[in-house]
């Protein structure tokens, strides 16, 4: 910010006093008129990001928007991750009388409310962040449906998985806190993986006492009107409860009023969640496609929603699948229900496509962003509702009449709304015409003050046309000028003498009378009148729909519940899926399994498949258990579906985790508490780390924090280095997962290491597994199934030759391997390590070929 001018004049005054209580980064949008006006660095900046003139007033920069256009522009100014207070004025302006002015909101991304600043789809949180020596504490609020959690947690590893699953728009941390975290070497991943996690995201930093865990349960139970916390299971001296503190500190100021909408705080417990960590969520693509976006990712596979609140439960419930196989076998017994019952299922669908967003409806209406349509969209919701009911209690069975219960009736608001609303809804309050006519006696009345002034007005303009012989005389109005009477020029002459002129224009004069002045005074005051009226009346309709808002929020979580399981019952027929049998034991079974995504690409009219791809997708079975076959080595040629495999297992332990039937024939799983993924290469060069760098990072991460019930992947470890390195990376780490005779993680490993196919002699729970192809001529064809047993070779220049590289290198490859295969040579690995010793070939003694001498 520039430093202020030494003469300013009041209104600067004003400005002045208001940006000093703004943090530097926020831009200040100051209301002058019409205008919301931008100064100094803010204007220019402004200027720049909004393609808008810059213009200068009193020798510093400024630059405008229309008030009525600056919605847009703001939310220009959000998505560029930008903040924006608005400073209004809050009185009507007079005459050389400077008008009181003041803050309205402050809008971040993590603090904004209006529909068209969010995204219906998706939850919107703002996170606050604390890590000390107790580990990291975190909480977390979608000020738009007042969803708001606490969680603490020693190990990092634990928690960050939720967070970044959760996405949040914006940050909160302690000044100068990212540089103070440093790493120490026990913890050096996770907090590397901090860094990672709070770089790309706009992070706002508050002064420390913000965090004080006193304080901040204080501000807490303040805001939520509770006295203590036990009844939300929390002791006052919960280490999340500084950063709790911090993030309803910033929603108040930021909403320039106490915040609402919120009426609990849970804790979310890491131990009750299967942990998804950051890598996997990105190498699974679980809700982003490797090319960005929905489509291609899990998410994008299995949302049927018709509803946004249905499309953000299932992003929770993605974020963070339960252990508690209660919960999973009620979400899947729902869907059960739904699917036995095709018509029925179609008709409740139906219905719930009328359903609105009532969780932000509910948020907007708490925290003063009211309209019309807001309204609306509680009616026409509750509109639905017998229907629904009905719907539900038609399918005769438990768990569905059990959600019907969760439905409330409102009968008082379904009969008020529709008598109360007009059918069509203004998005404006400031237009009326909202409510009914019919409902209020006294509104009816004023109304027809207007019409009846309406009326004498065009008598007024017939009678004067006669009275003075102009036939063209007109009665017209601006909303500059008020009422008047326009005579054209050719006849000025006919004007009568108690005509008051008041403007004289191109064609003609305008005229006023004494009488008109009147009227429009009337008129004017009966519009005013009946607006404020409506105004009443819809602040008591407000008041009719936030008493019940607690049911009105239940409601809402079962109708986002039943809308998630009708689209998954959907997703089950249309594709054959089967309900999992989930429970305590370790094992992972699946006959023909298939891949969520890969599936329905494969069938997509839009895919063409490449050469050599099968039509449709084969479906393969996996059989994995601790302390049985706890280690699936699945070689085979490039290409031939290795990566497919291993990482369809993990999406249908993920989905069945979640309560969701899978892709598959049949399906058991022994709960998994974690799952972790190491796949393909991707650097991060930005933050100084090289794809090898980034490999070990994650492995380590994996090797760091599995558990007995984890599920791990690995694909191809150890690319990333010389063979040598590789190989001997990617032996321990199975050495490593295989260390506890009686038992250890379920893993799936792809390589290309034939090498380590040796360790199944040695490791009593690793099985060799590896996916068939066929030869046909010097052609290769892939069957894409996993078979028992090592793959005899890699096949990697028929592949080449599939992808199109030149017919002159393909034959020098071939001969280059011909002689890379005639020698013979032993790779030597660490005396110490391993037991199986990999029978040959990694380097070589180039023969006669004086080319190959260079190798
Ligand atoms: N079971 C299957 N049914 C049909 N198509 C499949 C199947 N598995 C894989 N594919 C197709 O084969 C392609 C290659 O599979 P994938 O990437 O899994 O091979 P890979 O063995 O891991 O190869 P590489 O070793 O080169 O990484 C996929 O893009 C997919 O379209």
């Amino acid at each position: 910010m520039s430093s202020e001018p030494a003469k300013l004049t009041p209104m600067m005054q004003q400005y002045f006093e208001v940006r000093r209580g703004l943090p530097k980064d926020t831009f200040l949008l100051f209301r002058l008129g019409d205008f919301f006006e931008m100064f100094f660095d803010d204007a220019i900046a402004g200027s720049r990001l909004l393609g808008l003139t810059l213009t200068k007033r009193q020798d510093f920069p400024m630059c405008g928007i229309p008030a009525h256009a600056a919605d847009t522009y703001v939310t220009k100014l959000l998505a560029a991750g930008k903040k924006v207070a608005l400073c209004d004025q809050a009185e009507p302006a007079k005459a050389g009388k400077l008008v009181r002015r003041q803050l309205t909101r402050i809008l971040s991304p993590g603090t904004t409310l209006a529909a068209n600043q969010l995204d219906a789809a998706r939850n919107h949180y703002l996170c606050a962040l604390a890590y000390d020596k107790l580990g990291l504490h975190a909480a977390w609020l979608d000020l738009s449906t007042g969803e708001f959690k606490v969680a603490t947690d020693p190990s990092i590893a634990n928690l960050l998985p939720v967070l970044t699953a959760l996405d949040p728009a914006e940050l909160l941390v302690i000044e100068g806190e990212l540089a103070r975290w440093q790493a120490t070497p026990h913890d050096q991943t996770a907090v590397h993986a901090l860094h990672a996690f709070c770089s790309g995201r706009l992070c706002s930093e508050l002064a420390g006492y913000h965090f004080d865990t006193a304080t901040g349960g204080k501000t807490v139970m303040d805001t939520l009107g509770v006295l203590n916390l036990q009844g939300f299971g929390l002791a006052h001296t919960h280490p999340a409860l500084g950063p709790a503190g911090a993030v309803v500190y910033y929603a108040t100021e930021n909403l320039c009023a106490k915040p609402e909408n919120l009426r609990t705080l849970q804790e979310y417990r890491s131990a009750r969640t299967l942990l998804l960590d950051p890598a996997t969520l990105r190498n699974l693509e679980i809700f982003a496609s490797a090319r960005g976006g929905r489509e291609g990712s899990l998410f994008g596979a299995i949302n049927r929603t018709v509803t946004p609140a249905g499309a953000r439960l299932l992003e929770r419930w993605l974020a963070a699948p339960t252990l508690e196989l209660p919960e999973i076998i009620r979400r899947q017994t729902l869907v059960a229900e739904l699917l036995a019952q095709p018509m029925r299922l179609l008709a409740l669908r139906e219905s719930l496509t009328n359903v609105r967003d009532i969780p932000r409806i509910l948020g907007r209406l708490q925290n003063r962003l009211r309209n019309p349509r807001e309204l609306g969209g509680v009616r026409d919701t509750l509109a639905q509702l017998p229907s629904l009911r009905a719907e539900l209690t038609a399918f005769g069975s438990s768990q569905l009449s059990a959600l019907s219960s969760q439905l409330q009736e409102f009968a008082h608001l379904r009969e008020l709304l529709p008598r109360a609303l007009a059918d069509e809804l203004p998005a404006d309050l400031a237009d009326g015409n909202y409510i009914r006519s019919g409902y209020d006696a006294e509104l009816d009345r004023l109304r027809s003050l207007t019409s009846d002034n309406k009326t004498w007005l065009s008598d007024l303009e017939r009678t004067e046309q006669e009275r003075t012989g102009i036939r063209s005389l007109k009665v017209r109005f601006t909303n500059n000028f008020g009422y008047y009477i326009e005579v054209t020029k050719a006849n000025l002459h006919l004007v009568p003498s108690d005509y008051i002129r008041r403007q004289t224009t191109v064609g003609g004069e305008r005229y006023v009378t004494e009488a008109l002045r009147q009227k429009e005074k009337e008129i004017f005051h009966a519009e005013e009148n009946a607006l404020a009226r409506e105004f009443e009346l819809f602040n008591a309709l407000v008041a009719a729909v936030l008493d019940e808002s607690i049911a009105l929020t239940h409601t809402a979580e079962a109708l986002a519940e039943l809308d998630v399981l009708c689209g998954w019952a959907l997703l089950a027929r249309e594709w054959d899926y089967c309900q999992p049998v989930l429970d305590d034991s370790d094992v992972l079974e699946i006959s023909e399994g298939r891949h969520p995504v890969v599936e329905q690409m494969l069938r997509s009219p839009d895919v063409t498949l490449p050469r050599g791809a099968s039509a449709g997708f084969v479906p393969n079975d996996t059989a994995l258990g601790c302390s049985e076959a706890q280690i699936a080595l699945i070689t085979g040629p490039n290409m031939a579906g290795k990566s497919t495999y291993i990482r369809q297992v993990a999406l249908i332990a993920l989905l069945a985790q979640i309560g969701c039937w899978v892709p598959a024939k049949s399906c058991r799983i022994g709960l998994v508490d974690r799952i972790f993924s190491r796949v393909g290469a991707s650097d991060d060069l930005a933050r100084g780390n090289s794809t090898f760098m980034v490999e070990m990072n994650e492995t380590a991460n994996i090797l760091n924090n599995t558990t007995d019930r984890s599920l791990i992947i690995l694909d191809e470890i150890g690319r990333g280095t010389s063979t040598y390195d590789g190989l001997s990376i990617a032996w321990a780490v199975v050495e490593h997962l295989h260390r506890d005779p009686a038992k250890g993680p379920r893993t799936l490993f792809a390589t290309h290491y034939q090498e380590l196919t040796q360790l199944e002699k040695h490791l009593t729970r690793l099985r060799n597994l590896s996916v068939a192809v066929k030869e046909w001529n010097d052609d290769i064809v892939f069957v894409r199934r996993v078979i028992p047993g090592a793959a005899d070779r890699s096949y990697g220049i028929q592949v080449a030759r599939l992808a199109g590289l030149p017919l002159s290198v393909i034959d020098r490859a071939k001969t280059i391997l011909g002689k890379l295969e005639s020698d013979d040579t032993t790779v030597s690995l660490p005396a110490a390590a391993p037991q199986a010793r990999p029978k040959k070939k990694i380097t070589v003694q180039p023969a006669d070929d004086a080319q190959l001498k260079l190798l």
